[in-house]
């Protein structure tokens, strides 16, 4: 995913404190690194709505700033589910309705699937750096196959009384995403440590000229931002570089697990991707599978904590279907209230809420309306989610919703429904993500794994005698609002029984004694 993920880096001290005109301007790039705005454009019907402001920085003042998503939710309720708003010179259209996203970003693809252009990232559009490629083929059953260990491994480490969940999750999905990109664990720090540098200097809570970006003209000596983003570069260049090579030994020496580099090795003749392509491909999806499936993890993680109801239903239906065993993929069908949970938390704390824009090539005319070319199109995945028209009590965490034969949401069969796959905050059109089918997977594994084993708390705060408290409809100024300790939140992981934590011990033990792979991380 090009511009998808923003990191979770600790929000630094000085954008909390920028004047809200700043704050606005760091938002408003979360959606769009684009280009060229006073295009000529062929007027083919009325103008959108729009909340107007000043010419060129648009409604400044009205942005909340680190949650720009919950201002376009606000304008979506005034001025209808299509309008515009010019923003720092850019134009953005934005959408608050699934029906509408569809007509426009997928019926209309042809027009609406171009990206816009990053201000601090060169060749973020056409060097081949960037290019994501994802094979959808038997690959995935062995990545599968790598999922039930993982999570084994993650909740031995809740188990041993691990106080940082949050930086757990963040490991388990680094080792997960270096497994399926590389076929082995190894890299996870340095793949990880790379992922969070791209989003933050992709990030407009990370780079001021992310936001002002008419400062990319600057010379390096004169703009640090620059300075950082070479830096930047060289690093991933040398992991990405020292990953690929490690990889291509072990694919010469026959040990190289299945993995996308593996894949590329069988098929380098095929693909017609130079190795230079292939290896910065491979890369880009180890990046982005990292801290999409960091935030909703947490998010289920945090929600579950509060809705123990849910917990308890989660509980019985693996003791029930699975009888005292942890699930594995091929289990799913088995598993509607899992996944219903699942779904319900995307929906309820949505991890993409501002959506990724897409930038529209031509002119276009929609329902009598005019849609300038060169607009970045946002479909803003909170509004969709959080609107009362399509979900009863919108702000609820609810699972019923889509268990309940009654509820608009419910489908069957249950075996397949709910399920993650489609959901809107996967995104639209030819650029819908790619990586749907994983992030269903590793979900439920890890959800699964983490049900079967505790019982999740929140803590009190020994100077309130209060529960901790999180509210998740705020984000950080990044458009994927990975949680870390920072927050505050302490969530406490109780084991269901003291035997099933004496059988979880077992089995890890086990796992790690049939499993030859080196434990340690090595330094890339
Ligand atoms: C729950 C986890 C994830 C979420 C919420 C998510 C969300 C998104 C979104 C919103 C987009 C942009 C869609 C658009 O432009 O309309 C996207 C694109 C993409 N995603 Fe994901 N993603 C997730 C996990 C993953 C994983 C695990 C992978 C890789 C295995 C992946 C690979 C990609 C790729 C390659 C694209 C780019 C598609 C393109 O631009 O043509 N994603 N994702």
């Amino acid at each position: 995913m090009s511009s998808a993920q923003l990191t979770m880096l600790t929000v630094p001290v000085e954008v909390m404190t920028l004047h809200s005109l700043q704050l606005a301007t760091v938002a408003v790039v979360v959606l769009s690194f684009a280009a060229k705005l006073f295009s000529r454009s062929r007027k083919v019907g009325k103008p959108l709505p729009t909340p107007g402001g000043s010419p060129w920085a648009g409604p400044v003042w009205a942005v909340e700033a680190a949650n720009i998503y919950k201002t376009f939710k606000t304008w979506s309720e005034k001025f209808g589910s299509l309008y515009e708003v010019k923003l720092f010179g850019q134009n953005l259209i934005i959408i608050s309705d699934p029906q509408i996203a569809k007509e426009i970003l997928a019926q209309k693809a042809k027009i609406v699937s171009d990206r816009p252009t990053l201000a601090l990232i060169k060749g973020s559009k056409d060097s081949g750096k960037y290019l994501p490629i994802l094979g959808h083929n038997d690959q995935h059953n062995n990545y599968h196959g790598r999922m039930l260990p993982e999570a084994t491994r993650f909740v031995h480490q809740l188990l041993e009384k691990h106080d940082d969940p949050f930086m757990l999750v963040d490991q388990l999905c680094g080792r997960l995403s270096s497994r399926m990109a590389f076929g082995t664990p190894a890299p996870r720090a340095a793949i990880s440590r790379s992922a969070h540098n791209f989003m933050q200097n992709l990030s407009p809570g990370g780079q001021t000229t992310n936001v002002l970006t008419f400062l990319r003209h600057l010379p390096t000596f004169l703009n640090s931002d620059k300075h950082n983003e070479a830096m930047r570069v060289d690093i991933e260049d040398r992991v990405w570089y020292g990953c690929y090579d490690k990889a291509k030994a072990a694919y010469e020496n026959g040990t190289l697990k299945p993995s996308y580099a593996k894949y590329y090795f069988d098929q380098r003749e095929k693909t017609g991707l130079t190795e230079h392509e292939a290896l910065h491909s491979i890369g880009m999806m180890a990046t982005v599978s990292i801290l999409t499936l960091i935030a909703p993890l947490q998010r289920w993680l945090v929600v579950m904590a509060e809705h123990p109801e849910w917990q308890v239903a989660v509980q019985k239906e693996l003791d029930e279907a699975l009888q005292g065993r942890m699930a594995d993929y091929f289990d799913s069908p088995k598993l509607p209230v899992l996944r219903a949970t699942i779904l319900e938390s995307m929906r309820y704390a949505s991890p993409v809420p501002t959506g990724i824009p897409h930038r529209l090539e031509a002119d276009m005319e929609y329902n009598g309306y005019h849609l300038r070319k060169n607009s970045n199109v946002v479909a803003c995945d909170w509004s969709m989610c959080r609107s009362n028209k399509y979900y009863k009590d919108a702000e609820t965490f609810n699972p019923s919703r889509y268990l309940d034969p009654a509820s608009p949401q419910y489908k069957e069969p249950l075996t397949e429904f709910p399920k993650i796959q489609g959901h809107t905050v996967f995104g639209w059109g030819r650029r819908v993500c790619a990586g749907m089918e994983y992030s269903a997977t590793q979900l439920l594994v890890v959800c699964a794994a983490v049900s079967y084993s505790f019982n999740i708390d929140i803590a009190t705060d020994p100077k309130t005698n209060q529960r901790y408290h999180l509210s998740l409809d705020d984000a950080t100024p990044h458009a994927i609002p990975v949680l870390s300790q920072e927050t505050g939140l302490k969530l406490l992981f109780s084991p269901q029984s003291e035997s099933r934590a004496e059988e979880l011990r077992d089995t890890y033990r086990l796992q790690r004694e049939q499993d030859k792979e080196k434990e340690e991380e090595e330094c890339y």
